[in-house]
C-alpha cells in the first residue's frame, strides 16, 4: 500500500502521529514524497497531477484524497478498503498539494473520497488517512482498537 503526497513531511509532532499509525498498518504503508511544483495555479496543479500519476503503475488502485469526494463512516470504509484490496491491484492512496488535484487525477481516481468537507493541511491528511487505514484493519480483524459504541 503506497501514500504518494505533494510536498515533505519534516520531523514534528505531524510526522510522529503519522509514524506512529503508518507503523501499524499491514502490508506497510509506504510513503512517496513529490516536490511542490512551480507556476500559475493551473500549472502547479497539472504538473503536480503529472507527477502523481506517474508515480503510480498502469494497474494500481487509486484513491484520491479530496475535499469534493464521498465521505464514509469508519465501518464503511473499512468494508471498501478490504474489496479494493481484494482486487490484487496495488493500492495507491494520492494527496495533492497546495492547489488541490487537478481533475485529470480525480477523472483517473478508482475512488475519491473526502475526509468531511472542510480543507486540512496535507500534513494533516497524512496523518488522518494513516488513522483510518488502520483503524479499518483493526474492524476487519475485530481487534478492539476500534469501539462501535454509539445507538443504533
Ligand atoms: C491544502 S489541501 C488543498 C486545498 C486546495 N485549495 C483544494 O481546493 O483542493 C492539500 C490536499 O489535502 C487533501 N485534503 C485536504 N482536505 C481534505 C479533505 N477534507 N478530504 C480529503 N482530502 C483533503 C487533498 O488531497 C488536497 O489536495
Amino acid at each position: 500500500m503506497k501514500l504518494v503526497a505533494i510536498g515533505r513531511l519534516k520531523s514534528g509532532p505531524e510526522r510522529e502521529l503519522f509514524d506512529r499509525y503508518a507503523g501499524r498498518i499491514r502490508p506497510a504503508l509506504t510513503v512517496t514524497e513529490l516536490l511542490p511544483s512551480k507556476g500559475s495555479v493551473q500549472e502547479q496543479k497539472r504538473r503536480d497531477a503529472g507527477a502523481l500519476l506517474a508515480a503510480c503503475p498502469e494497474n494500481a488502485f487509486v484513491v484520491a484524497l479530496d475535499e469534493g469526494g464521498k465521505t464514509h463512516g469508519s465501518l464503511q470504509f473499512a468494508t471498501l478498503l478490504s474489496r479494493w484490496q481484494e482486487t490484487g491491484r496495488p493500492l495507491h492512496f494520492l494527496i495533492g498539494g497546495a492547489e488541490g488535484l487537478d481533475g485529470s487525477v480525480i477523472q483517473r481516481a478508482d475512488a475519491v473520497i473526502s475526509l468531511g468537507a472542510m480543507t486540512w493541511p496535507h500534513m494533516l491528511v497524512r496523518v488522518m488517512i494513516a488513522e483510518q487505514i488502520f483503524r479499518a484493519q483493526a474492524i476487519n480483524s475485530n481487534h478492539p482498537y476500534h469501539k462501535d459504541t454509539r445507538p443504533d
